[in-house]
């Protein structure tokens, strides 16, 4: 993350970047009723190709890709465009990148990063074997939740509460659209300059049906923020788990590092390990207007692939339903 602090305040980088491309656009979608709705963005400039997108400097790496400032050379404004790059064996990852435009297309709410446009150099409009995938979004000048806590390491209570009530805001939109992200964690909670958090990163994202996942990888996603049911199914009842609410577990541990200022289920300087895991609860009290978010824990132990782990410690389970007044 160093790294990409260093490359965040460097400007005008010379990059190799990829040559303008007779680029393939995704169709948008019609954004579908929502109970957010009153929250979607009213302004969404289409960006018709990436021609005119001049690229000033590399925000980011993820997996598979990077991240770039760019420029709209006729209006001036500001776009990050993320890159995906292809193998043409990496059918499953291509697949998934294909749902991910998908799903960007479909949401629009000041909630959730903005998506401006999809873009591929492949021939046809869903294969793209051996292309590179573009998604232009919206520039979220402060960079990542990840980004504030290095800086800062521990949140007051109130940022946090704020942090809190806009995620599950965000979360809420995207249960009304039938979308679970799964892959909640602070490097893809972006915020902008006037310190408007929002979720990014749908690139391990669902679609349900009901209760059951149209599309079902339980292991896809980041396992330190991963809830139980996900990575040890059999143990958890994974397989009938409701796909929300493990949403609604990485961000109570989002909520948790917050207040502790480090990844909270490990010490503070420890390398992640995979191994002990405390139940997370988040509560959400809601004061007229006002949110509040507090995060706790239970004690249990899990056992995450059966790497030399203590004794087990098991406790009950509660259970936690997402979006009630009060989630525990
Ligand atoms: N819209 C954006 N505006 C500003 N910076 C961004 C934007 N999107 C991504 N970034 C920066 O680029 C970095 C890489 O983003 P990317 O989504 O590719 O991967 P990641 O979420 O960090 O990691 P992973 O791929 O493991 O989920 C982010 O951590 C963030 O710092």
């Amino acid at each position: 993350m160093s790294l990409v602090r260093e490359r965040r305040n460097q400007q005008a980088l010379r990059l190799s970047v990829p040559p303008p491309v007779p680029a393939v656009e995704y169709r948008r979608r019609s954004p579908q009723p929502s109970p957010a709705s009153s929250l979607a963005s009213n302004e969404s400039p289409r960006i018709d190709s990436l021609i005119n997108l001049e690229k000033l400097a590399v925000l980011g790496h993820g997996n598979g890709g990077t991240v770039y400032k760019v420029r709209h050379r006729h209006t001036g404004s500001i776009y990050a465009l993320k890159v995906l790059r292809f193998d043409e064996d990496a059918v499953a990852v291509r697949r998934q990148a294909a749902r991910e435009a998908e799903i960007l297309m479909r949401v629009d709410s000041q909630l959730i990063v903005k998506c401006h446009g999809v873009f591929h150099n492949g021939v046809g409009d869903s294969d793209c074997a051996g292309c590179d995938l573009y998604f232009v979004m919206e520039y979220m000048e402060a960079g990542s939740l990840h980004d504030v806590l290095q800086m800062h390491h521990r949140l007051p209570e109130q940022a946090i509460s704020g942090i809190a009530r806009r995620v599950l805001e965000g979360l809420h939109y995207l249960q009304g659209m039938q979308i679970v992200h799964r892959d909640i964690k602070p490097s893809n909670l972006l915020i902008n300059n006037r310190g408007e958090i929002k979720i990014a990163d749908f690139g391990v994202s669902g679609v349900m049906a009901g209760k059951l996942e149209v599309t079902h990888d339980p292991y896809m996603g980041t396992s330190a923020y991963m809830s139980p049911e996900r990575f040890d199914p059999e143990r958890w009842d994974g397989d009938f788990s409701d796909g929300f609410a493990g949403d609604i577990w990485s961000l109570g541990l989002v909520v948790w590092e917050c207040h502790v200022g480090h990844y909270p289920l490990i010490g503070p300087g420890q390398k992640t390990r995979l191994g002990d895991v405390n139940v997370c609860y988040l509560l959400w009290r809601k004061d007229g207007d006002a949110g509040h978010g507090v995060a706790g824990v239970s004690k249990f132990r899990v056992e995450m692939f059966g790497e030399g782990l203590e004794e087990r410690e098991d406790s009950d389970r509660t259970s936690y339903p997402p979006f009630s007044d009060k989630m525990v």
